[in-house]
């Protein structure tokens, strides 16, 4: 696997993959990997010939009073299990790179990037677009993966891809889940134990109330259900809702619906989601 910090070496390597007619595929992360992380680097080992994984934490998308400083950093261990999984080529901006003296371009999304997650962490889905942009741009892929874990994230991004004819695939890739149901991510290591062993109420509340709205009750009551199972945990609720899967807005009869939530626990800020099922009932 080749590690490389420069525009110029990187764009050299896709370019002699794409001379060979090399199908490129790009996963975006910012490090501390797993196996959520994984699942993503495997379906474009299936997706694509040449596969471009890139770390790099954004400090763009990180709040004044978010985990910036604190955000797991884990380059060698990172670097060792993506040449394990057979990745060409990893790929480490240093910040400079990515924001050099200068630098005042934003991209925002509306609508789907300010609500939910966009309105709690204002400015978030912002520098998630512009480092995606600038990411997609440096690497120039056929496709790009990411999590159906940040889901509105993987909304913000087809939106943004389809209104700037930006001419890359997005595929989203499934939750991959911890034995109990907790949805896998870098941030859960700063659980402590009673806090992880508590974390579980998040996917069994979305799922109590998945169960539910299927079997036709009503979404406002079994969402409050949810919120007080959350609460009972030791949560504190940023919110749990049902919404359009596409524009994160009202749900609309006939259109695909997600279950989201955002709460937090200790000082971890953990999310999930799940589609609403309604065939569950027949
Ligand atoms: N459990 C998971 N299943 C599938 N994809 C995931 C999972 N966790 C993260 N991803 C995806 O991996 C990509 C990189 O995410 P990132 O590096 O922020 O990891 P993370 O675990 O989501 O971290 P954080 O705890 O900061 O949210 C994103 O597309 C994200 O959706
Ligand atoms: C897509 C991303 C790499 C942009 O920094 C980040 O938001 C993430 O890891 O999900
Ligand atoms: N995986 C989402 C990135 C973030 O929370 O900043």
């Amino acid at each position: 696997m080749q590690t490389v910090r420069q525009l110029d070496a990187l764009r050299g390597a896709v370019a002699t993959w794409r001379a060979a007619g090399e199908r490129v595929a790009l996963v975006p992360t910012m490090g501390a990997l797993h196996d959520g992380h994984m699942a993503l680097v495997e379906a474009a080992r299936r997706a694509a010939q040449r596969v471009v994984v890139s770390i790099f934490v954004n400090p763009k998308q990180f709040g004044a009073n978010e985990d910036l400083a604190k955000y797991p950093r884990k380059e060698l261990a990172d670097s060792r299990m993506l040449a394990a999984a057979g990745v060409e080529l990893l790929w480490l901006p240093p910040v400079e790179l990515m924001y050099p003296d200068g630098f005042v371009t934003n991209v925002a999304v509306r609508g789907v990037g300010e609500v939910l997650d966009g309105a709690h962490r204002p400015g978030h889905f912002d520098g998630v677009a512009t480092v995606v942009t600038k990411l997609l741009n440096q690497v120039r892929p056929d496709i790009a993966l990411f999590g159906e874990k940040d889901w509105q994230q993987l909304a913000v991004i087809r939106r943004l891809v389809a209104d700037l004819d930006l001419d890359v695939e997005i595929l989203g890739v499934p939750t991959q889940r911890e034995d109990d149901g907790l949805a896998l991510s870098s941030r859960n290591a700063y659980l402590i134990p009673e806090e992880r062993t508590r974390a579980v109420a998040l996917p069994r509340a979305l799922g109590v109330a998945e169960r539910a709205i299927a079997r036709g009750g009503d979404a406002e009551t079994a969402l409050a259900q949810a919120r007080e199972m959350l609460v009972t945990a030791g949560f504190e609720v940023d919110y749990v809702t049902l919404a359009d899967a596409e524009t994160l807005g009202d749900p609309i009869e006939g259109r695909p619906m997600r279950l989201l939530a955002a709460a937090r626990i200790g000082g971890t800020r953990l999310i999930d989601n799940i589609p609403l099922n309604t065939n569950d009932y027949g």
